[in-house]
């Protein structure tokens, strides 16, 4: 039975991976429609990447399981997402597609099994206070992420986590009932208005990332349907002009819809 619990929890987070790739559109990133500011990813690769971390999510849950949230279980998934890292980067012959999801929705997964909740708070605050610890074994690599978050004092996905997923929590606070595409595609863009994302930057700099945000929050508060709204195609053409993509609010969308669909 516990078994089942495990593997329902993996699948639960390989779908909203599956489910994220396939919104579409999505400005600058993979989607059914498009590539994005992508040449060496389509949804084809996103759908074998996601089908290649179930087992890494399943273990992930199995060691969590109404384990305390403390620096042994850090440790322990963190080998796991390393893992699951390297079972990625087989699956799509070294794209780096789903990094920074398997370090969001890893943490969720742990939390969730963990303190055997569907609180989104108390989850969140599980979050925050697992990601704060230093696990020994982590190396720290010249990732992009590295990079970026040098140059220009960011602190990307780690931040993130350490945050308590706010930038998530502020997708799900819009319109909290709500299921339907506009109220999605909003989510999406406040996600891109808030998350100061490295692969935008590393791609660009500050300034794209700032102006990006901007173009994306008055389409947000614009009352008029997302797809109806001209600015959408603006800010289409912008991510195109410039080239960027960004990667972490996608993980982080999948993760908003992940704790939307828990059961
Ligand atoms: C702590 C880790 C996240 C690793 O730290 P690192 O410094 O490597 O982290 P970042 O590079 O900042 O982020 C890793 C991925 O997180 C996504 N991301 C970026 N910014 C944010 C943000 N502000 N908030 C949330 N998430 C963010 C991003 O993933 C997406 O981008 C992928 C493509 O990235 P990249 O290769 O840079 O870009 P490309 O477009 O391929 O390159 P070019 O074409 O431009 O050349 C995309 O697929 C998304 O996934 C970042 O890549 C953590 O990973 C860690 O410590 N792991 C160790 C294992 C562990 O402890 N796990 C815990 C249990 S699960
Ligand atoms: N749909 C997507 N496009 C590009 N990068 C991503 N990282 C995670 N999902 C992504």
């Amino acid at each position: 039975m516990i078994e089942t619990k495990y593997l329902l929890l993996a699948k639960q987070a390989v779908s909203a991976l599956k489910w994220e790739v396939s919104f579409s559109p999505k400005p600058g990133l993979v989607d059914a429609v498009s590539n994005g500011s992508h040449t060496d990813m389509d949804i084809v690769l996103f759908y074998k990447s996601a089908d290649a971390l179930l087992s890494g999510f399943e273990e992930m849950a199995r060691v969590s399981f109404r384990h305390p949230l403390d620096l042994k279980l850090r440790e322990a998934i963190g080998k796991i997402g390393r893992i699951a890292e390297k079972d990625m980067f087989a699956a799509t012959n070294g794209v780096n597609t789903h990094k920074g999801a398997i370090w969001s929705l890893g943490l969720l997964v742990s939390v969730i099994s963990s303190l055997q909740t569907d609180d989104l708070a108390e989850i969140l605050a599980g979050v925050k206070k697992l990601s704060r610890m230093p696990d020994r074994f982590n190396e720290v690599k010249p990732t992009h992420g590295q990079v970026t978050k040098q140059k220009y004092a960011l602190t990307g996905a780690k931040g993130e986590a350490q945050s308590g997923l706010i930038n998530v929590a502020k997708a799900l606070s819009f319109q909290p009932e709500a299921d339907d595409f506009d109220t999605w595609m909003r989510r999406l863009l406040v996600l891109y208005s808030n998350v100061n994302d490295t692969n935008i930057v590393y791609r660009s700099d500050l300034e794209t990332l700032q102006q990006f945000q901007k173009l994306s929050a008055e389409i947000v508060r614009d009352p008029r349907s997302v797809m109806g709204n001209p600015q959408f195609t603006i800010l289409q053409n912008f991510t195109k002009e410039k080239n960027i993509s960004p990667g972490g609010s996608a993980d982080l969308f999948a993760a908003s819809y992940f704790l939307k669909h828990l059961n």
